[in-house]
């Protein structure tokens, strides 16, 4: 039924009018193309994406509507914005504006009041003024809410985030999506900054990170679409399932191609087969089960160390050392009395081919060698000798080449280890490694330095990014973003993490200068997004009193004004009163309307025990486990350490006693993501004495 609001039968003509402008162009394509030949397979492909953006523009042909006059225009236009741009098709007017093109930026940026506003175009600065802003929603090609967050002259006041509170109220299922109806000034500013510079992000948990990198990457295509392509943009996230979760924004925003990966995956995938990882190195078994104390984290602890710029340095050295001490500085004997001298050798080595890296200098090297012992053949007249001369020569080339150094990573790493304390390693960090290695095994902390090794010896195998993303950037190394670095001309990324998430601090960062100080002050661009707006106000300021036990000196979360209800802290007297609780804190949130619950476990022992628990009393749920591929969604038990970047309706943290999580930065950061996934309800249940973490004035029992 149409609404009788005059509005909403304005934008309803609107919307009607989109529907067959889209359903006109459409036609217009024709029918898919099938034959073979292959001129028409070209334009088949143009018309393929051609029926793409159609498709994407049908579903929700716009979200936003900006009434705005340009300086010197009559009268204001109405801007549609969409995800994707729309042209009439017969005068070539814009219809439907891309949410990327410069003057939708004012949708964004524009925040209210009367004065006048500019935006940057590719001729120039353009001024004008604003009447209306406007958001529409529109779902299953039917016209929904219309929300006026401004309208000139009118009072405005307490609309603007009427929209925004309305979006963040929703359940979610199993996938991140798209924010491009509600992205926030601060977080535009972000997607639009210029391409070659390495921002570096802190934002506090629910600040929208993630999914601000992925909708800056969707900016940089459109922006710079003669200059970058999507299979040359890289996603770093810290494992497959989060990959997994992620994986629906940017086909959402109608990008396709962008690599998304981890960072041992794409590692081992440069490095040759001979590098294996060691079993039993997860994270899982080693850092956050509560066996045995944690050691404090130090510079010498052996995942901060292995990717530091220290043992960068010391890996250059002999890195150094070893090129200048590849050749044995022998003359080669082709047979007796026919000589190549030490001198030319080095010559063509260090002079000729000193542009190339190590291993190709090396196999040019040998076929110089080659060409040259050929060319003493074609001296000798008679065939037999010339044979046998050719199989000696052969012969003791091989054994010459076989000589020098292989140039491969995983020896010269080897070595290194072998040289051990002599060379600076410290003891911690060679107990912890030698072991292993002696057998041919790594663990992930060494594979940016193996990278590295790779690279001096091989090049980047012609290998560039136009730009990288790395996500829960407080978890990696200095030397991996180093390493990054140089697959790019001009450093161009977006570097985004919250140091009060930072649960692998035993080989991350612990302040963005580390990470900053790879580059350059030109290209180092930072920015704090405080903002939450994943939460509920209650979940966030709840989330806040455990952010100072994480000794990062953060300032707290900002919650959007979003009210839920009261966290729960309830202690239980049985263990026995686990499962039955579990059971209706499920029930009651699904009553409520929640798609995605959690329950939150402190360790894999301790999930897997209670999801066998569960499933004893009938209680359907999947469990997460460490190289797992795949969020499904649903009823969730995870252990906190793999809940990081996911987020659910409802939560429930288990036993969050004093054990489990001790006054320790490690275990209080822990907490902080646990706690910090909820969006509309937050549980946590004891056994036993309360976390110190929590047990300050505030906390509710
Ligand atoms: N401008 C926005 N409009 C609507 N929703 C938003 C906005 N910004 C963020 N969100 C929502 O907030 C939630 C958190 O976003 P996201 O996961 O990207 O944050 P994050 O900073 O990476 O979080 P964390 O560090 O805690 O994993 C998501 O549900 C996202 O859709």
């Amino acid at each position: 039924m149409i609404s009788q609001n005059p509005t909403h039968q304005e934008e309803h003509r609107r919307l009607q009018d989109t529907f067959q402008e889209i359903d006109k162009q459409r036609s217009d394509i024709g029918p898919v193309y099938r034959g073979k030949d292959y001129v028409e397979q070209l334009l088949e492909a143009k018309r393929e994406e051609s029926r793409q953006r159609l498709d994407l523009l049908d579903n929700e042909p716009y979200f936003g509507r900006l009434d705005f006059q340009e300086e010197g225009k009559e009268a204001p236009l109405p801007l549609y914005i969409g995800k994707r741009g729309l042209d009439r098709k017969e005068t070539g007017e814009p219809y439907v504006i891309d949410w990327r093109a410069p003057v939708a930026s004012l949708f964004y940026s524009f925040t209210g009041g009367d004065a006048p506003v500019t935006y940057e175009a590719p001729d120039g600065t353009i001024q004008g003024d604003i009447y209306r802003k406007r958001n529409l929603s529109i779902r299953d090609k039917t016209l929904g809410r219309i929300v006026d967050s401004y309208e000139r002259g009118g009072d405005n006041i307490g609309l603007n985030d009427e929209f925004l509170l309305y979006k963040l109220g929703d359940k979610k299922d199993n996938r991140l999506r798209d924010i491009v109806s509600t992205i926030q000034a601060e977080q535009d500013l972000i997607i639009r900054a210029p391409r070659y510079k390495a921002l570096i992000i802190q934002g506090a948990a629910g600040s929208g990170k993630t999914t601000v990198a992925l909708h800056r990457l969707a900016f940089l295509l459109y922006q710079y679409q003669q200059q970058i392509r999507a299979e040359r943009m890289i996603i770093f996230a810290p494992n497959t399932m989060f990959l997994d979760y992620i994986s629906g924004v940017l086909p959402e925003l109608g990008v396709g191609n962008v690599k998304q990966t981890t960072f041992a995956e794409w590692a081992l995938d440069r490095l040759d087969a001979n590098v294996r990882l060691a079993k039993g190195t997860t994270e899982g078994n080693a850092w956050f089960s509560l066996e045995g104390t944690r050691p404090p984290i130090t510079d010498d602890t052996p995942g901060r160390f292995k990717g530091s710029l220290a043992f960068k340095s010391l890996l250059d050295e002999r890195l150094k050392e070893y090129a200048e001490n590849f050749l044995a500085d022998q003359p080669f004997e082709a047979w007796e009395g026919r000589v190549l001298s030490g001198e030319m050798i080095r010559e063509w080595f260090e002079v000729e081919y000193r542009h190339y890296p190590l291993a190709a200098r090396r196999e040019r090297l040998s076929a110089r060698i080659n060409r040259w012992l050929e060319m003493q053949l074609t001296n000798i007249g008679d065939p037999k000798i010339r044979k046998d001369k050719s199989k000696t020569g052969k012969q003791r080339l091989r054994a010459y080449m076989n000589k020098l150094p292989k140039a491969d990573a995983l020896s010269f790493y080897q070595s290194i280890f072998a040289s051990g304390v002599k060379i600076g390693i410290p003891k911690k960090v060679l107990d912890a490694t030698q072991k292993d290695l002696k057998k041919g095994f790594v663990h992930p902390e060494d594979l940016p330095a193996l990278v590295w090794i790779h690279y001096v010896f091989n090049g980047t195998e012609n290998l560039a990014f136009d730009h990288v993303v790395v996500d829960e950037a407080q978890d990696v190394s200095p030397l991996q973003i180093v390493l990054l670095n140089t697959f790019m001309n001009e450093p161009s990324f977006t570097i985004l993490g919250d140091l009060a998430q930072g649960i692998h601090a035993y080989r991350g960062v612990q302040r963005w200068d580390e990470l900053s100080a790879v580059f350059s002050e030109e290209h180092n661009s930072y920015h704090v997004l405080r903002q939450s707006y994943r939460s509920t106000l209650e979940i966030i300021e709840f989330a806040n009193r455990i952010l100072p036990h994480t000794d990062t000196g953060l300032p707290p979360a900002e919650p959007v004004f979003r009210s839920g209800e009261p966290v729960e802290v309830i202690q239980l007297e049985r263990e026995e009163e686990k499962i039955p609780f579990i059971r209706d804190f499920i029930s009651d949130n699904q009553g409520r309307g929640m798609r995605t619950i959690a329950i939150i476990g402190r360790t894999d022992e301790e999930c897997s025990h209670l999801h066998e628990k569960m499933a004893q009393a009938g209680i359907e749920a999947n469990l997460i486990s460490e190289g797992q591929a795949q969020y499904r969604g649903g009823i969730t038990v995870v252990p906190v350490y793999l809940a990081k970047g996911l987020e659910f309706d409802a939560v429930l943290v288990t036993n969050v006693n004093d054990r489990q999580y001790a006054l320790t930065p490690q275990d209080a950061k822990l907490l902080y993501v646990g706690c910090t996934r909820a969006l509309h309800r937050l549980t946590l249940i004891h056994l036993g004495a309360l976390t110190p973490l929590l047990n300050d004035e505030g906390a509710v029992s």
